[in-house]
């Protein structure tokens, strides 16, 4: 079975270089291109899918709707969680990295970046950022609702979908397409490929580029792509 995973198309902060993390931001017209550019590379090699996964940000959403379209599949189910979602940034969302930096000290920003284990300073309850004042996350339990994660965080929620849910897609045979986010989709392929924790810091993911697994109904790997 087929396992693709992307990252969205260049979102709008990413372009500004801000903090982004659960805030809903679109693509950019290239992020479209890549986006689109991504589901003719996987029609030209003659790929299909029976289902797809998405996370509750536009960003990731659009991005998958482009390569479904190129991929003439917009009518697989396609199933959204937020644990799907990028990794909850805290207070520094809506902050640019570079201001941030200089204000912290680019150690400190690097340590909130890419530490395994460090959370990002917490929001708190009254927060806007805080995913329990925001509508489409009434459902999470309220013990669950992030304020600030780390990868190692992100991946304790990330996890939980991929058993009960994606994983026994692939067990059933089933060709599956992810469209998430770069910490989410880090926490998937650290799982998938026992990769530690030191060298996980070390993957970024390029922006609406496919990465295509082969998986058997085992769940073992037989092929994965050149990520570092
Ligand atoms: O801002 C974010 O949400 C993420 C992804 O763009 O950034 P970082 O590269 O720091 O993980």
């Amino acid at each position: 079975m087929k396992l693709v995973l992307t990252r969205h198309g260049e979102s709008q902060w990413n372009l500004e270089n801000k903090f982004t993390g659960w805030v809903d931001v679109d693509i950019t017209e290239k992020g479209r291109q890549e986006a689109i550019k991504g589901g003719q590379t996987l029609k030209k090699l003659g790929l299909t899918f029976d289902v797809a996964y998405t996370s509750y940000q536009k960003r990731a959403i659009k991005t998958l709707n482009l390569f479904l379209e190129e991929l003439d599949l917009l009518w697989i189910p396609v199933y959204k969680s937020w644990r799907l979602n990028e990794r909850h940034y805290g207070a520094l969302q809506g902050l640019n990295k570079a201001e941030t930096a200089e204000k912290y000290g680019a150690e400190q920003v690097h340590i909130w970046r890419r530490s395994f284990d460090v959370a990002p300073p917490q929001v708190d309850k009254t927060s806007e950022m805080y995913p329990g004042n925001i509508d489409r996350y009434k459902d999470i339990p309220v013990d669950e609702i992030p304020t600030g994660e780390s990868l190692k965080l992100t991946i304790d929620r990330v996890l939980p979908y991929w058993e009960s849910d994606i994983s026994k897609q692939i067990k059933d045979g089933k060709n599956v397409l992810i469209s998430a986010h770069g910490n989410s989709l880090r926490a998937l392929i650290k799982y998938l490929l026992n990769i530690s924790d030191e060298k996980i810091l070390d993957l970024n993911l390029p922006t609406g580029t496919p990465l295509i697994f082969e998986i058997d109904e085992n769940l073992n790997i037989i092929s994965a792509p050149e990520l570092f």
